[in-house]
């Protein structure tokens, strides 16, 4: 049974994080490598990647020196620019006390991995470290699973949060599955904005999405249609690299024809990718877009290589493949382009993202409750209702100044989550089919009812004819009556001799 408190439902907030003491090995491979061939044919080629790379490295590795000089000569540096008689005290030690700073306080990460079941995401995560960071029993009823883990190397440490997906796109209808994944990313931005307007903002809790791996199905059939809706609605809100799961299942040739197809679908559909990032970053991390989608071969296995070396990889009858070669697939260089070269790229993309959302949310609260005045939408005391109606400015809001966060205070994250499900996709499609299957039945009642209606005055108007006819036949019966009856009082009157002639022609006027 798996540890409780690694893996819990995305409702519960409160983790205990599993601490990871495999990092430094991990970070010796990454040394290792750096000095090495795997890396030199990775190499950036413009000079401001690598420095990036280079300011990314250092952090993460925990390093505030030139790397590419030694010990002493750094230290030969530093002793000069402290004998520079006070000339240049100014800004340039800002970078290094702030790498200080970073590799003192760490860095959160959140990295999603989605895409079908049974393509190997858990199997990556845990080969992405020396420990593994999940458990393989995964509990299916669950949509999402948060896995916390702190990875400690070299004087600093890395607050890793995983979220995997279980189970998606196992549905008989999959039309909206991608909405749980949706729904969280955009939950967690929510949720922070909301954390940050505490007054005790210690124990904020950040899991916003900072990348999302989406694996791909091996195949050499294209994508399925289910994977590309999905990837263009993640895409735009988070930073999504798409990955080809299962490396080994394609051959060479076929994982060359593979990826050009993905690229071509990816920009026929229009899913941006790393779309966070924007223009700004775009040299600085133009690999990304060279490279991807990134082929991915996962074991938690180990295999000796062919330098007689342990390495994680997987055995097959005709031999063992090093998942670290680049040979066969781009798992060191995925690996290296999530830790050691883009990390902050990809957090600082998304904190800018996360600006504008919350720039957004606190015009929306501001326009609801304008909303709220006129159609009585939200709840609200009188006292509220007259601060909005007498003292907000809602043409310029702006105006308001710090009227506005009474307003933010009336229109609360309650307010806001209905409002998030009243824009849900899945909600507004739900609900017009409800409104369609309503029109529909109701339309069939009132012909149904028509129809009865019709029916009932055909019968009335058969039963009038019939009355009609009958009324005739008494008439006509009556008359005969009346016939035989005047018949028998002139044969009486005949026989009598004296009846009354004028008595008998007043009877038959009367009739
Ligand atoms: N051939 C091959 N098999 C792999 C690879 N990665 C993982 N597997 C195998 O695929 C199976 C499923 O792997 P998981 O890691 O559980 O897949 P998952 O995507 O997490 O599955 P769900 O949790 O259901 O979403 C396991 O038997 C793995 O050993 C790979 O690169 N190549």
């Amino acid at each position: 049974m798996k540890p409780k408190g690694s893996r819990l439902s995305s409702d519960c907030p409160v983790e205990f994080p599993k601490i990871v003491t495999g990092f430094a090995e991990e970070v010796k491979i990454r040394r290792q490598s750096s000095q090495g061939q795997n890396v030199d044919s990775c190499e950036p080629k413009s000079p401001e990647l690598k420095y990036r790379r280079q300011r990314s490295s250092s952090f993460v590795n925990g390093k505030y020196r030139n790397k590419d000089l030694t010990l002493l000569e750094n230290k030969k540096i530093e002793e000069n620019n402290s004998n520079s008689r006070g000339l240049d005290i100014g800004i340039r030690y800002l970078p290094r006390q702030r790498e200080l700073l970073n590799a003192k306080n760490g860095i959160d990460f959140t990295l999603m991995v989605a895409g079908q079941s049974g393509l190997g995401k858990t199997t990556f995560i845990n080969s992405l470290f020396s420990t593994s960071l999940i458990d393989d029993e995964i509990e299916e009823n669950k949509p999402i699973v948060r896995h916390k883990s702190v990875i400690e190397g070299d004087g600093t440490h890395l607050n890793f949060n995983v979220i995997e997906t279980p189970g998606f796109g196992n549905n008989m209808d999959n039309a909206f599955t991608w909405r749980t994944m949706v729904n969280y990313i955009d939950e967690e931005i929510r949720s922070y904005i909301f954390q940050e307007e505490q007054p005790d903002r210690v124990k904020m809790v950040d899991d916003r999405v900072h990348c999302c791996l989406y694996f791909l199905r091996p195949s050499n059939k294209g994508i399925d249609t289910l994977d590309v809706v999905t990837m263009k609605k993640l895409a735009k809100r988070v930073n999504l690299i798409p990955v080809i799961a299962k490396a080994d299942l394609l051959t060479k040739d076929e994982l060359k024809e593979f990826k050009k197809e993905i690229r071509e679908i990816i920009r026929v559909q229009d899913v941006p990718v790393c779309f966070l990032f924007g223009n700004d970053v775009l040299n600085a991390t133009q690999d990304i877009f060279e490279r991807y989608p990134y082929s991915i071969i996962a074991s938690n296995e180990y295999i000796i290589n062919e330098k007689g070396k342990r390495v994680k990889g997987r055995q097959y009858e005709w031999g063992n493949v090093d998942i670290e070669n680049e040979k066969y697939c781009d798992f060191k260089i995925l690996q290296k382009t999530l830790f050691d070269w883009h990390l902050i790229d990809l957090v600082e993309s998304t904190e800018e993202y996360y600006e504008k959302c919350r720039s957004e949310m606190l015009r929306t609260r501001l326009l609801k409750a304008r909303d709220c005045l006129a159609t009585k939408s939200v709840e609200i005391t009188e006292e509220q209702k007259k601060f909005l109606e007498e003292e907000m400015n809602f043409d310029d809001i702006e105006e308001n100044k710090l009227k506005n966060y009474r307003c933010y205070e009336i229109i609360n994250k309650t307010v806001m989550d209905k409002v998030a499900t009243e824009w849900d996709p899945e909600f507004i499609t739900r609900q017009l089919e409800a409104k369609r299957k309503f029109s529909e039945l109701s339309n069939r009642e009132i012909s149904k009812f028509r129809d009865w209606k019709k029916s009932l005055f055909m019968e009335q108007d058969n039963f009038n004819q019939e009355i009609e006819q009958l009324n005739h036949k008494l008439e006509n019966l009556q008359l005969e009556c009346q016939d035989l009856e005047y018949k028998l009082l002139i044969g009486k009157s005949s026989n009598n001799h004296s009846t009354d002639s004028a008595t008998l022609v007043n009877v038959h006027i009367k009739r």
